[in-house]
């Protein structure tokens, strides 16, 4: 029988990008292909969920609205089993992926957040089309061009930088100089900023 290994599951607001305040249960799936110096997330410790026992948790809370996390959720191979169900109960279903894998078509937002610290990974593009695109802001002298590279190659409606959190602390002015940056000489489809306002919020 297909177990899935979930890290955790909790009802609260969409934190990040164009999203943010949307009420919604988070489904936080276990393993990445990643392992990025400043993950915030503990994507190693899990417990084993039946369908069922998945399904019957996620009906126990109000939202309609479910967000599929990690991790990598793309590299759950049983998702599509998962999803289904999801559509059919009705559920509006989005998801939090750093790109490098194909993203389920029954998904219906699509947030993706490349990872310039394995930029060379994105020499293939696994998922050329987005909802949004997230990039958490680094400095160095290589992080812009990726972010063009990015933008000519995953379609997105809006692109955001988000400032990146290492040891309690962000780099906000890099971040906000990062866009005058990016967006120097444009008036439309600017860069925007995307904060993970949940941390601020003291929510989960
Ligand atoms: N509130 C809240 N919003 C989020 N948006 C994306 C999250 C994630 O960890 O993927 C996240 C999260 O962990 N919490
Ligand atoms: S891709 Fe996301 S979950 Fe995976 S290591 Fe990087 S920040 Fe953590
Ligand atoms: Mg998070």
């Amino acid at each position: 029988m297909t177990e899935f290994r979930i890290v955790e599951i909790f009802e609260s607001l969409q934190g990040e990008g164009y999203n943010t305040g949307m009420p919604a249960i988070f489904i936080r799936f276990a393993g990445c292909n990643l392992n990025c110096v400043w993950c915030d997330t503990n994507f190693r410790q899990y417990t084993r969920f039946t369908l069922e026992q998945l399904l019957t948790k996620v009906k126990q809370y109000t939202s309609k609205n479910i967000i599929i996390t990690g991790g990598e959720p793309t590299m759950v191979k049983a998702l599509p089993e998962l999803l289904l169900p999801l559509k059919q109960a009705g559920y509006y279903i989005a998801i939090e992926s750093n790109g490098l894998g194909k993203v389920d078509p029954l998904i219906d937002y699509i947030a993706l957040s490349p990872k310039f610290c394995y930029q060379a990974r994105y020499q293939k593009i696994a998922q050329p089309t987005a909802s949004e695109v997230r990039i958490v802001a680094e400095n160095h002298a290589d992080f812009l061009p990726f972010c063009q590279y990015i933008e000519q190659n995953i379609q997105a409606k809006r692109y955001y930088l988000s400032p990146c959190e290492k040891k309690g602390e962000f780099n906000m002015f890099e971040t906000i100089e990062l866009l005058g940056k990016i967006n120097q000489n444009r008036n439309n489809n600017k860069w925007l900023l995307s904060i993970q306002t949940h941390k601020f919020a003291n929510i989960e």
